[in-house]
């Protein structure tokens, strides 16, 4: 070729690549896709790649114009693809460079946008390498099209495999040397599954991650509930080494799944898929190394990322910025759990948001509070609105009052540093019992999507009147004697970490209304505590009593309200919904009495349900994020809360003692009785 071809060539290129750009960039694509086209066209310019290379960019060109006028092109598209070298397969979102071996997603698309199109398959050739992608979108829209790439170079031997290992690991640091990879299970994605996940556990070395997140991963992996292309990597400061990470997880995992069955086969599987990366959380050198990693693994496949941040709430919006920054998957979703607390008050939760929304979009974010994925919490909507007979009981007109009580039977444990900072109103009652009233009161939501879900509970937040001092009654559990009646059990001021004048409280009962037209007058009350009598989880319905009540006389009991129907959504101990209903006693007379229908969730189903952190993990999996609170609702438990908590810390309000193992103080009952309510947990 002479120069002035080449130049030619150089020049056409140049033009392309931009005109590329443009085009792309209105997609979202990835500039190094376009630039990487014009190297590629200048390693190998033929004229037939040209010419593929334009028609290429006029297929993107028209399928960018279709867009905009918001008619998605069906097969013809795709067969206007199939004509084209095809650098990406933007049918399904994912856009490939031919030459190299990363595969970059733009996966701005939703499920619904691309129904239309109907499965189509795109192959790519180049040299040994052929690349197949096919996209299945689910018919009812939801948000997970699973795409499956097939790689022959898989198939067609080892040599394509082997290049891609060698250029990922001498790319990586030493660190990476415990990866062995083998087709089967390790290092390079099977690309034959579909997308491959990877779920990074940051703060690997915790009590969160060792308790609960490693047992979750394993339980849903043992269920094959994960996709096969799975891998997890723990981060995190401490300098271990994989086969560390493996060891403190397997101290932990058990066969909750079935105890007869022997689960040390499935451990081994799901341990071959575990990887560790040492590094810190305030700079991106660490998340580099990872984001290597992940990309060995995930190899040619697309890849998705979870990101779990099991971290001291201070590092977590410098942890966000480095995952932003550096390990942000270029092919597939990044999704970032993050765990409570979200904040210690509306200024620093607002900080932690704007410092997360930095980096992530809004729906990338995943704020767990793993008590919601209590079976029991998903199935409140689902009582209310599948049932024609309880959402027209559902407002001011027939319900009394309604209580949210949260009680645990142990002490702080070993969270006292944790817990003496926060204390029962935030760790407790900003997240779980507001959320629960939330879901219970909201409007029926346009549909069960997160955002539809998201709108209704945000409002009812928005709703609800600020308690004030007035209406709450602070407790601490204060040394006592055991139910043995001898041993003594450590008062709150005793355990580890705790100040000895603290006055965090360790149990609260308030008094709130919802003020809008529903729920005008029903008082909330709200009871939340530890070191209490029993350990349990539950939301009661008092209905008001029946007009003109023919059996009055004759109910059994006669103490305000108890004779009135209740509707108990039990969560724990046993996830159970129990009617109270007044029935007549058996034999002579028209004496009553009331009993219980009993739906006890593990009787009525023999199938294991999920626990709490399996459930919201799978949520985050699939997208579904309707549990996990949206900035603005954050923002609206900060602003009911703020001023009780302002006007504690300014009156430094001393809480009132209790037994630990008791009931409770006593004032809970005066607040209760203020209201016209008598507390029914007990
Ligand atoms: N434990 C639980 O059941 C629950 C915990 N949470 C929340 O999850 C988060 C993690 O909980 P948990 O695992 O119990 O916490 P840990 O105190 O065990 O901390 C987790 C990890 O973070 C790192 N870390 C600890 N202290 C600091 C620090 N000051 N600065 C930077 N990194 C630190 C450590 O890893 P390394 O030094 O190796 O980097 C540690 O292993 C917390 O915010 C907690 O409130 C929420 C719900 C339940
Ligand atoms: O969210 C929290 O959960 C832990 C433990 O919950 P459990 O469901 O395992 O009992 C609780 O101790 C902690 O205070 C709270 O923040």
């Amino acid at each position: 070729m002479s120069l002035l071809s080449i130049t030619i060539e150089c020049l056409y290129c140049s033009a392309l690549t931009i005109a590329g750009y443009l085009i792309l960039s209105s997609r979202q694509c990835h500039w190094e896709i376009a630039s990487t086209l014009f190297v590629d066209r200048l390693l190998h310019g033929r004229s037939r790649a040209a010419l593929r290379l334009c028609c290429a960019l006029i297929t993107t060109y028209k399928y960018c114009q279709a867009r905009r006028s918001g008619a998605f092109p069906n097969l013809s598209f795709c067969a206007m693809l199939s004509e084209a070298p095809a650098f990406m397969a933007l049918h399904s979102g994912i856009c490939h460079t031919v030459s190299g071996t990363r595969l970059y997603s733009v996966a701005t698309r939703s499920a619904a946008e691309l129904r239309s199109s109907s499965p189509c398959w795109v192959s790519l050739k180049r040299g040994k390498r052929k690349t197949t992608a096919r996209s299945e979108l689910p018919e009812d829209g939801s948000p997970l099209p699973s795409l499956q790439i097939q790689n022959y170079a898989q198939a067609q031997g080892g040599d394509a495999l082997a290049s891609i290992l060698e250029r990922s690991s001498s790319s990586t640091d030493a660190s990476q040397k415990d990866i062995t990879p083998s087709p089967q299970v390790e290092g390079v994605s099977d690309v034959s599954h579909g997308p491959s996940l990877s779920i990074v556990v940051v703060g690997a070395t915790g009590e969160l991650a060792r308790s609960k997140i490693f047992p979750a991963l394993f339980a849903l992996f043992h269920k094959g509930c994960l996709p096969k292309n799975l891998h997890i990597l723990g981060y995190s400061r401490s300098e271990l080494s994989t086969d560390d990470l493996k060891d403190i997880i397997s101290e932990n995992l058990t066969c909750r799944v079935d105890t007869q069955q022997d689960c040390g086969e499935t451990v081994k599987q799901f341990l071959s898929r575990v990887f560790f990366q040492s590094g810190s959380y305030e700079s991106s050198d660490g998340m580099s190394k990872l984001n290597a990693k992940m990309e060995m693994l995930e190899g040619n496949c697309a890849g998705n990322r979870i990101f779990y941040l099991a971290v001291p709430e201070d590092v977590v919006v410098n942890v966000t910025l480095c995952i932003g920054k550096t390990a942000q998957s270029r092919s597939g979703w990044t999704r970032v759990i993050i765990a409570k607390p979200f904040g210690y008050d509306g200024k620093s939760s607002a900080l932690q948001t704007k410092g997360l929304l930095a980096y992530l979009n809004e729906d990338q974010l995943y704020r767990i509070d793993h008590r919601l994925g209590k079976d029991l919490i998903e199935n409140l909507t689902a009582l209310r609105f599948s049932n024609l007979v309880f959402e027209p009981l559902w407002s001011r007109t027939y319900i009394r009052n309604v209580q949210v009580v949260l009680s645990e039977d142990t002490g702080i444990e070993n969270k006292g540093r944790y817990f003496d900072k926060y204390g029962i109103i935030r760790d407790i009652v900003q997240s779980h019992i507001l959320q629960m009233i939330a879901l219970f009161a909201m409007e029926p939501p346009t549909s069960l999507a997160g955002d539809d879900i998201r709108n209704e509970k945000v409002k009812v937040l928005r709703s609800m009147r600020q308690p004030t001092l007035q209406d709450v009654v602070l407790g601490q559990y204060k040394a006592s004697i055991a139910k043995d009646g001898k041993s003594k059990v450590p008062g709150y001021l005793d355990e580890p970490d705790i100040d000895a004048d603290s006055i965090t409280p360790t149990f609260v009962a308030a008094v709130t209304y919802i003020d809008n037209a529903r729920w005008d007058g029903v008082p909330f009350l709200i009871k939340a505590g530890i070191g209490l009598i029993k350990h349990s989880v539950e939301i009661r319905i008092q209905f008001r009593d029946v007009p003109g009540n023919l059996y009055r006389e004759r109910c059994g009991r006669t103490v305000l309200g108890q004779a009135t129907n209740e509707l108990i959504l039990q969560i724990q101990p046993d996830e159970s919904i129990i009617l109270k209903i007044n029935n007549k006693i058996p034999g002579l007379g028209l004496q009553l009495d009331s009993s219980n229908l009993n739906l006890l969730y593990r009787d009525r189903n023999d199938t294991d349900i999920l626990d709490s952190y399996e459930h919201l993990i799978m949520d985050v999996i699939t997208g579904d994020n309707h549990l996990f609170m949206r900035s603005d609702e954050l923002k609206a438990t900060w602003d009911l809360l703020d001023p009780l908590l302002a006007e504690m810390e300014k009156n430094k309000v001393a809480p009132e003692l209790y037994q630990f193992g008791g009931r409770g103080p006593i004032g809970a009952y005066y607040l209760g009785a203020k209201h016209g309510v008598r507390w029914a947990d007990d």
